[in-house]
């Protein structure tokens, strides 16, 4: 038993899904049950459940959720509105290919159903299969990562890829966690996280709660920071990573990868492979998604900028591959030959340290 809170962010039930409701955090905590297709399809593209992997797995439960009310005994039937609601729930959000990949993986699953009774029960089997699966890759990506730190070290990050991001543990955030476990001393510095403070509201909010040393910065504050508190390293989150290691990641990632090089310090990426894309050649084929003009217009619903400004607001930058130190996966530590690296662990079943 952990001696701390690691918080989950998404629980199913027979007849709903229950989410931690990410836009009211830290102010109010609030669970969601969302009932329908429509419900789930809303909580994603509001950011209610935010961060690639627990997008795929409320998706997931979504999907398998829908399904289950489909009344029909026609297996044909049943696999056109799998596959119709399926791209419905894609519809929600462009980036994250966790998205993606839980849909497909539960579409896939019903494909050997005899029955429609069969689909169903696959569905949901495969879906708290994806659930249970992303809190284990979690934990070995922090194993990994945490490998990379040495006690007493600063490290910076950006958005939130936490637990509450996850299953469980996070990615990015997962070391810290696995650190706090082993009582090994790391501090995290913290970007805020402009337009919508993932990091002032959910990594604090989270990493207090774990008693982690967590420390608030403004995003604009990342290069005098590392300067005058020196940052030993930089851990992100990803959305989709290209096969060729470029990687899309909350808007910052790409500048903070620029810092890093600029003063000397490592830069590591860490996310599960149900996060890299083998099918995206490089960034440049990454889908950036551009979200509304008052996300920047305002702060916590109060107008900040005159009407009528011109805004652009993409939700992503895509950090080139030199930039990144290494990519930390739950099978195991990849340093740059990307290309060939990335598209290998998908049939390495041995974990490994580095490739
Ligand atoms: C483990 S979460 C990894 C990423 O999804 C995370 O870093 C991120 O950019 C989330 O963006 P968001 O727009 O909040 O969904």
């Amino acid at each position: 038993m952990n001696s701390f809170v690691i918080p989950r962010s998404v629980e199913w039930h027979e007849t709903h899904v229950t989410i931690l409701n990410q836009q009211k955090l830290p102010s109010i905590t609030e669970y969601m049950d969302l009932h329908t297709l429509e419900d789930v399809h809303e909580a994603i593209a509001t950011l209610k459940v935010r961060g690639a992997p627990a997008i795929g797995i409320t998706a997931a439960y979504g999907l398998a959720l829908a399904a289950s009310r489909y009344e029909t005994e026609s297996v044909d039937e049943f696999q056109r509105r799998l596959q119709q609601d399926r791209d419905y729930l894609a519809s929600a959000r462009p980036t994250a290919v966790n998205l993606f990949w839980a849909l497909d993986r539960l579409v896939a699953a019903a494909k050997s159903a005899a029955s429609v009774n069969e689909a169903k029960t696959m569905l949901i089997h495969e879906a708290i299969r994806i659930q249970i699966e992303d809190e284990d890759v979690c934990h070995r990506i922090g194993e990994y990562a945490l490998s990379l730190f040495r006690p007493g070290d600063r490290v910076m990050t950006i958005c939130n890829a936490g637990s509450i991001a996850t299953a469980r543990y996070g990615t990015a955030l997962a070391p810290f966690y696995l650190a706090k476990e082993k009582g090994i001393e790391l501090s995290v510095y913290a970007l805020e996280t402009r337009p919508v403070l993932q990091g002032a509201r959910l990594t604090t909010w989270e990493l207090m709660q774990a008693g982690v040393d967590v420390t608030l910065i403004t995003d604009n504050m990342a290069a005098q920071t590392i300067k005058a508190k020196h940052i030993n390293a930089i851990i992100v989150g990803a959305d989709r990573i290209a096969r060729n290691g470029d990687t899309a990641n909350k808007i910052g990632t790409f500048g903070l990868a620029l810092l890093a090089q600029s003063f000397g310090i490592p830069f590591y990426v860490a996310a599960p492979l149900s996060t890299i894309d083998i099918k995206t050649k490089t960034g440049a084929d990454i889908p950036i998604e551009e979200r509304h003009p008052d996300e920047v217009t305002h702060l916590a619903g109060v107008r900040i900028a005159p009407e009528g400004v011109n805004v652009y607001n993409p939700a992503f930058d895509v950090t080139p591959n030199e930039l990144i130190t290494a990519i930390i996966t739950e099978k195991g530590i990849v340093r740059g030959h990307y290309e060939t690296a990335l598209p290998s662990l998908f049939t390495k079943e041995e974990h490994h340290e580095t490739i």
